[in-house]
């Protein structure tokens, strides 16, 4: 079944440097239930985040884009830990808005590109980060961003890559997501941080909408 999105403006994003500039932000998330994606989505938006980026790491994410894409007024919801191409086919059909990879392995890339969804393709080195600008995306995931070098790394491919765009992603925190956003070739961050796994278990949206609020006040450079 294909769903159709309730956001407007998601028809209006055309690449991956779109989906950078809707939030500081990019929460990434993981649901263990579907029943639990709708209200976290709704406390994100209620605190000012209007992107989620639902991942395939639970059983329950696929069923979470669906409910989140056909419910959720104000929210774009894009599919993270996309790594076949069978599941770039998967969850278009439920209804994401773009698609978040950990990598870029050819056939991965292949297969998103030509589902012409906006994409957050990953990659942690010069070289992956090249190849995606090859294939004409400036706009990318660098993942695991505290593990791959971190701040430095990412400050030192400004140098020969300045047309390059990131949303770093791995190990980034409330403390530490002010100075990525300060680097001049970050766009937002991804992270965890906005919805704590106590506080999904508990359903306490209270302090996930707070969470979103700090997060929605950070800005980039
Ligand atoms: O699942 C994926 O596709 C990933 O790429 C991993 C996630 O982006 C990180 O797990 C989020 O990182 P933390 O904020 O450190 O929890």
């Amino acid at each position: 079944m294909t769903t159709t999105p309730l956001v407007p403006d998601a028809a209006a994003l055309r690449d991956g440097a779109d989906v950078l500039s809707l939030a500081p932000v990019i929460p990434v998330v993981v649901v263990d239930s579907v029943e639990q994606a709708v209200p976290l989505a709704r406390a994100l938006v209620r605190g000012g985040i209007p992107v989620i980026e639902i991942t395939l790491r639970s059983e329950a994410g696929l069923g979470a884009i669906e409910a989140v894409a056909s419910q959720v007024e104000g929210m774009v919801v894009g599919a993270g830990t996309v790594v076949t191409p069978a599941q770039v086919q998967q969850v278009k059909d439920a209804g994401a808005q773009f698609l978040v990879t950990p990598g870029s392995p050819p056939r991965l890339l292949e297969a998103a590109l030509a589902s012409g969804l906006p994409l957050l393709a990953g990659a942690g080195t010069l070289t992956e980060m090249l190849t995606l600008a090859e294939a004409g995306l400036e706009a990318m995931k660098f993942f695991p961003a505290e593990a791959s070098g971190g701040r430095p790394y990412l400050s030192a491919v400004a140098g020969p890559c300045p047309q390059l765009r990131f949303c770093p992603t791995g190990g980034i925190t409330s403390e530490t997501a002010a100075a990525w956003l300060a680097l001049p070739n970050v766009g937002c961050v991804g992270g965890s941080w906005l919805t704590p796994k106590d506080a999904v278990a508990q359903g306490d949206w209270g302090r996930i909408e707070a969470l979103a609020a700090e997060a929605a006040a950070l800005r980039p450079a």
